[in-house]
């Protein structure tokens, strides 16, 4: 695979002294659909604005498409196609002319063929007279990704795409998105809702600071989802885990009076029915056993508190 998008190096800071990315290195695969998670403030709309050269950066580089942001800004902003967080819309404007407006501003040639088959594409061809007022919040979000991709661009930024739209529309929203890579577009999206990089993304970022904690295939991060640990209660507390039980790699829990045994839960055997007989056999006796399981939600709780501390 080949990198569309190439950041090196990135910083921004605004001109109030706040440092909103600390040194962001990223490289965006072609075709790919990257979800950047992050907390309030924590620099995902300044990443996106900085790629879109809507803001300026304090130093680093960035290409799209080769192209580089600020020496050869034209080619790269013809490559991108930009959905921002605020729904913007000409309330009198009709769904075609606003979309077919915005391919004018890229200077494309018209074609009406190619506006009607976005407007297809995202469900919008019966509501291509309409004016945007008339739509709802859902159809309307759907315009504004119509127009980002009014000129044809091969990559598209979504800035939060569902935030505040309820679970059905939201569903519908990842529908498009897949459609979308689909058809080769590569795509990155800011998100707060973690079940949405879940569910679309085949890598996600992790943004906290302006800095990007970790970028990974969600493949990986759900294999360790698949984390699972094994809390057991003791009806004493123990002085210390005999070497009996070394090769399970038992920790003490609170107060030694549990014991944690971290497994994986795809694994064939985890390893728990041996493990209570070898407890057992070592005198150990046990009053309550419990599982739990570490989410996407937690490992990315547990890397933002870390950053923070
Ligand atoms: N134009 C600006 N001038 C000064 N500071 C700014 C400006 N825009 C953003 N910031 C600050 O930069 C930091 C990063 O903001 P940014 O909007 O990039 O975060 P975000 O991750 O997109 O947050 P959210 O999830 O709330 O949209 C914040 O502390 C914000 O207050």
């Amino acid at each position: 695979m080949t990198a569309i998008v190439s950041i090196k190096g990135l910083r921004k800071a605004y001109a109030s002294g706040m440092e909103a990315l600390k040194g962001v290195d990223l490289d965006i695969e072609e075709g790919e659909i990257l979800a950047l998670l992050g907390p309030n403030g924590a620099g995902k709309t300044t990443l996106i604005s900085t790629i879109c050269g809507i803001t300026m950066p304090t130093s680093g580089s960035i290409t799209v498409g080769g192209h580089d942001t600020l020496k050869g800004y034209r080619g790269a902003r013809q490559l991108i196609g930009l959905v921002p967080q605020e729904i913007s819309l000409e309330p009198f404007e009709t769904v075609w002319s606003s979309v077919s407006f915005s391919r004018g501003l890229f200077g494309k040639r018209r074609d009406d063929a190619k506006i009607e088959a976005i407007l297809r594409q995202l469900s919008l061809w019966d509501k291509r007279d309409a004016k945007t007022m008339e739509l709802s919040g859902g159809m309307k979000r759907r315009v504004l990704i119509a127009k980002a991709l009014s000129h044809e661009p091969r990559v598209l930024f979504l800035d939060e795409p569902t935030a505040g739209v309820d679970v059905e529309l939201r569903k519908d929203m990842w529908e498009t998105v897949a459609q979308l890579k689909a058809d080769g577009v590569t795509i990155i999206l800011t998100t707060h809702y973690i079940e949405e990089a879940e569910a679309i993304a085949d890598r996600v970022g992790v943004i906290s600071g302006g800095r990007l904690l970790l970028v990974e295939e969600k493949a990986a991060l759900m294999q360790r989802m698949g984390r699972k640990t094994l809390s057991i209660e003791l009806t004493e507390p123990l002085e210390e885990i005999p070497d009996s039980l070394g090769l399970y790699d038992l920790e003490f829990g609170p107060d030694k009076t549990s014991l944690l045994y971290t497994y994986d839960r795809n694994a064939e055997r985890t390893g728990i029915a041996r493990l209570i007989g070898d407890l057992t056999e070592a005198g150990i006796v046990l009053s309550d056993i419990a599982t739990s399981q570490s989410s996407l939600e937690e490992i990315f709780v547990g890397l933002v508190k870390e950053d923070g501390a």
